[in-house]
């Protein structure tokens, strides 16, 4: 009758009822421990090369917000990493908390961060995203953390149409925008095999999470928090903590790019 969500009734502890795959062997997000990852000196630099013109529009889907791109041509893909093959842009959307001291998924020595962004891309070997989505190379997310200190002007650009899109299953065009303004200036990464972070929780994603945060301010976060999980008509219900928690390891080794 209801779907899955982030509710006490709905989220993350219930979700292995409809989807077992959330007790599975590569789950997602983890706890990232910076002294038990081991370096990589096979591990290439990332290659993003991200294109303006293929941002097309942004929207409240109940769960979080995103930005979609056209993903018919490889001119916004990464590349490199520890990807073979070219990955296509899809998506990129958030998770956040209530308040500054909770919100993204992964966690760092189990620090978390007040939010994380995701910029979604698909191994363009297969045909589709979805085709993609349901193989073990499918998917490359790539992790970004938010840092509550100085605002961030890049991210205001976003934040500044959530009031178009303020409830679930509103859209608005949002174009030319460049996802590279949202990345650090260092691209050093810790990457691992695992899942999507949201039902269907499929265990086809290589993370590849960025160690050096970008800046949002208290302010901003607030803006995130002002998105409803509720459709127009709905008791309103504010979207916050849309994050799941760490998942265990399950003897899976995250390697780093850097030393
Ligand atoms: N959170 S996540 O980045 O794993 C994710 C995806 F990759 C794809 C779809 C939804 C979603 F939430
Ligand atoms: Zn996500």
């Amino acid at each position: 009758s209801h779907g899955w969500g982030y509710g006490s009734h709905n989220g993350p502890d219930q979700w292995s009822k409809d989807y077992p795959l959330a007790s599975g062997p590569r789950q997602s997000p983890i706890d990232i421990v910076p002294g038990q990852a081991q370096y990589d000196a096979a591990l290439k630099p990332l290659a993003v090369k991200y294109d303006a013109s293929t941002c097309k529009g942004i929207l409240n889907n109940g769960h979080s917000f995103q930005v979609d791109f056209a993903d018919d041509t490889d001119s916004s893909a990464v590349t490199g990493g520890p990807l073979s093959g070219t990955y296509r842009l899809r998506q990129f959307h958030f998770h956040w908390g209530a308040s500054d001291d909770k919100g993204s998924e992964h966690t760092v020595g189990g620090t978390k961060y007040a939010c994380e962004l995701h910029l979604v891309h698909w191994n363009t070997k297969y045909p589709s995203f979805s085709d993609a989505a349901t193989k073990p190379d499918g998917l490359a997310v790539l992790g970004v953390f938010l840092k509550v200190g100085a605002a961030n002007p890049q991210l205001q650009k976003v934040l500044d149409v959530l009031d178009a899109i303020k409830c679930k299953g509103k859209q608005t065009t949002f174009s030319n925008f460049d996802p590279k303004v949202l990345l650090p200036p260092c691209l050093d990464y810790w990457t691992y095999e695992g899942s999507l972070t949201t039902p269907p929780l499929l265990e086809s994603v290589t993370w590849i999470v960025l160690k050096q945060p970008i800046s949002v301010s208290s302010a901003q976060m607030a803006k995130f928090r002002s998105l409803l999980f509720s459709a127009e008509g709905e008791p309103p219900c504010f979207m916050v903590n849309n994050y799941r928690p760490p998942q265990p390891l399950k003897g899976r080794k995250v390697r780093a790019s850097f030393k």
